[in-house]
């Protein structure tokens, strides 16, 4: 695996891929790239095939049909030296202390056994843990296990990370410090592949994003793009006076002197500032807002949970 790629040449490629259990299609039709150097959310409603994708990126799951290619070919397990994957089924070691458990999978990873142990020692330190470095895993709580295994991932410094929910469980002190890590290997240089239901966490980190829904990609793209194709931009103001009628605009709300307004083609911010200004408008303030990841992901899947629970009454 080399990040050398160049820049048509994507990190991760997926074209055409299709998975079949038996006679239920789990993906029908997918295609989407991933780029050296990005963090890549892939979002999907629980049951979407998120997992089993990677499953077939990771070689582990035969594809019915498609390309799933790595640095431009199939993953093999030679590639697992540059390859940091935690799955979303958690599994080490239980009986073994803590820091056994790292240092044995340091090693694992081509790492020399000092190296893997200051390494380690400096890892449970950052993750609270440096009480539990000689205390079996078993008697860790699910968290602390997890933080463990997120460890153990990014330990050999991987080019590609690939990462199965990984904040799951988590309180949101600990999340937030395992954001930061995952964030800390973005900015050395990492590709990160995140499956997160966790709508903040791809708005912080991620710089693109694919949403299946039905065994396909129903959004693909930048967030910023993802957001604006679902639902677009919002301009809230608190102002005295009257409210033009205005090509650049819509009216979406209007009461006691605070309005939303839908932009139109060639709204801009400015433009609609001046307008509005230049009809004797004294606005108060002026915010620009988003339509949210969580409201784009409700959109989207909202309206199938709708039709199923109502062919179920
Ligand atoms: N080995 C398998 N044999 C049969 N069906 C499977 C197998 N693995 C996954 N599936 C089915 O494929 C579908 C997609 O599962 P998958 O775990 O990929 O979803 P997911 O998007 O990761 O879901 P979640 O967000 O809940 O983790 C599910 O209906 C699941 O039951």
């Amino acid at each position: 695996m080399t990040q050398g790629n160049s820049a048509t040449e994507p990190l991760v490629h997926i074209q055409d891929f299709r998975m079949d259990f038996g006679d239920k299609t789990v993906i029908k039709d997918l295609s989407f790239d991933v780029r050296a150097g990005e963090t890549f959310g892939f979002l999907g409603s629980n049951g979407s095939g998120k997992t089993t994708t990677l499953r077939a990126l990771l070689g582990i799951y035969q594809p019915t049909a498609g390309t799933l290619h790595i640095s431009g070919k199939p993953f093999t397990p030679a590639d697992g030296a540059r390859l940091g994957y935690l799955p979303e089924e958690r599994g080490l070691y239980k009986k073994e202390s803590v820091l056994d458990v790292m240092v044995y999978f340091g090693r694992l990873k081509g790492l020399d056994k000092s190296k893997a142990k200051a390494w380690s020692q400096n890892y449970l330190e950052r993750v609270d843990l440096a009480d539990k470095a000689g205390v079996r895993l078993d008697k860790l709580s699910g968290g602390q296990q997890q933080k463990i295994q997120l460890g153990v991932t990014i330990m050999n410094e991987p080019e590609l990370l690939i990462l199965d929910e990984p904040t799951k469980g988590f309180d949101p002190v600990n999340r937030r410090l395992l954001m930061d890590i995952i964030e800390e290997q973005k900015l050395a240089g990492a590709t990160v592949i995140m499956v997160t239901h966790q709508m903040e966490e791809v708005e912080r980190l991620c710089d693109r994003v694919i949403l299946l829904k039905d065994g396909t990609a129903r959004a693909y793209g930048t967030v910023a793009a993802v957001q604006e194709q679902f639902g677009g931009t919002l301009y809230r103001l608190s102002y005295d006076g009257v409210l033009p009628a205005s090509t650049l605009f819509d009216v979406v709300s209007d009461a006691g002197g605070h309005a939303e307004l839908s932009p139109c083609s060639g709204g801009d911010e400015a433009t609609v500032l001046r307008e509005l200004i230049g009809a004797g408008v004294a606005v108060r303030s002026f915010t620009t807002a988003r339509t949210s990841l969580d409201e784009v992901f409700i959109k989207i899947y909202g309206e199938a949970h709708e039709l199923a629970e109502a062919s179920t009454t």
